[in-house]
């Protein structure tokens, strides 16, 4: 479910009159997606195109931020990477208000997310990564990451044993290993900004070309090496995480490398990275999974899966990346 607020026919053609676009021919509900709700809007046409994604921004994001994020993809796609730029309306604002909320008009990016990646496809999106830190170089606005390997050990020790042991019974030992990772975080590897949740669903594909990334609302300044990890962890398992895919996990890294080789730290780092990546999304998982009413139009994830993940990388250690 991600259309959390109806919109008339008769706000959304206002909406649109304030663009360089044409008239509304059509607007469509988009059901993938659990922050924001999305439309996919068909205008009659004008300079900036006719086919868009219409975003309203829900929850989890701080609106004060959208000049960073909107800002990004703009900046991203200047730089010829296969990101969705904004629309601006007429007067230059690249967000609008409707009823209080915040909305944005993005350019529409053809393809579809993959289910079972492809060492192809997994080479492409670790190249298409490594351009995308390049590319952030050169950008003048900066966020924290406040999904660090600190805030994952904190949300973890703010739910008991026992709501834990309830999801999963390999989930309370996380909050120890959370607690581990923080401490051990290495410090001290190149920063740049950093996508963060670069999972298949925020990739767009055609064949073997990555034709879009989206989904910037997680972007932040940190190692860049961590966004690797994150992308690693999120496109080299199989079977809800119990099977890792060596082919994929290799075509990924060799992809990335093709681009931007890694420094040495930056190598000897990626296992305990990539055991923060994973659990900071069993974290956030835990957490919504707890939080989420069971009657909620929202699909939970398992956070079990990640634990999965977790657990080859820490037994798989430096292997995994060789
Ligand atoms: N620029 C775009 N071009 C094409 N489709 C898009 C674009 N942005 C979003 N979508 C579609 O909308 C869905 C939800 O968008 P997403 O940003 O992932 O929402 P959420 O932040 O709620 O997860 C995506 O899975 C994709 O199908
Ligand atoms: N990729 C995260 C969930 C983040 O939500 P999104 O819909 O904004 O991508 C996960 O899999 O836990």
């Amino acid at each position: 479910m991600a259309v959390y607020t109806r919109l008339s026919a008769e706000t959304l053609a206002a909406l649109v009159a304030q663009y360089d676009v044409g008239d509304l021919v059509s607007a469509k509900g988009i059901a993938e997606g659990v922050s924001n709700s999305n439309w996919l809007v068909e205008t009659t046409g004008g300079a900036e195109g006719n086919r868009f994604i219409l975003t309203m921004y829900e929850r989890r994001i701080d609106v004060g931020e959208l000049p960073f994020f909107l800002g990004l993809l703009d900046h991203l796609s200047a730089a010829g990477l296969p990101v969705p730029r904004t629309i601006h309306d007429r007067a230059g604002a690249a967000s609008r208000e409707i009823d209080g909320k915040a909305v944005a008009l993005i350019e529409f990016l053809p393809g579809v997310s993959v289910g079972s990646p492809t060492p192809a496809q997994a080479r492409a999106i670790g190249a298409v990564l490594a351009r995308m830190h390049l590319a952030t170089r050169s950008y003048g606005q900066s966020r924290a990451n406040d999904l660090g390997p600190d805030a994952s050990a904190r949300v973890l020790s703010g739910h008991s044993e026992g709501s834990l042991g309830g999801i999963g019974e390999g989930l309370p030992a996380m909050m120890d290993e959370a607690a581990r990772v923080a401490a051990e975080w290495p410090q001290g590897l190149p920063r740049g900004v950093i996508h963060s949740d670069l999972f298949p669903d925020n990739v767009l594909m055609l064949g073997d070309e990555v034709s879009g990334l989206i989904d910037f609302y997680f972007a932040c300044e940190d190692a860049m090496a961590y966004d690797l990890a994150v992308t690693h962890a999120a496109w080299s398992f199989a079977d809800e995480g119990a099977t890792y895919r060596a082919e994929v996990g290799d075509a990924l890294m060799a992809g990335y490398e093709s681009v931007r080789p890694l420094e040495p730290a930056e190598r000897a780092a990626l296992p305990l990275l990539a055991e923060g990546a994973c659990l900071r999304f069993v974290s956030s998982r835990a957490h919504d999974w707890l939080d989420t009413p069971a009657d909620a139009l929202v699909t939970r994830k398992d956070p079990m899966d990640f634990v999965r993940r977790f657990e080859t990388y820490r037994s798989g250690g430096a292997g995994l990346f060789a």
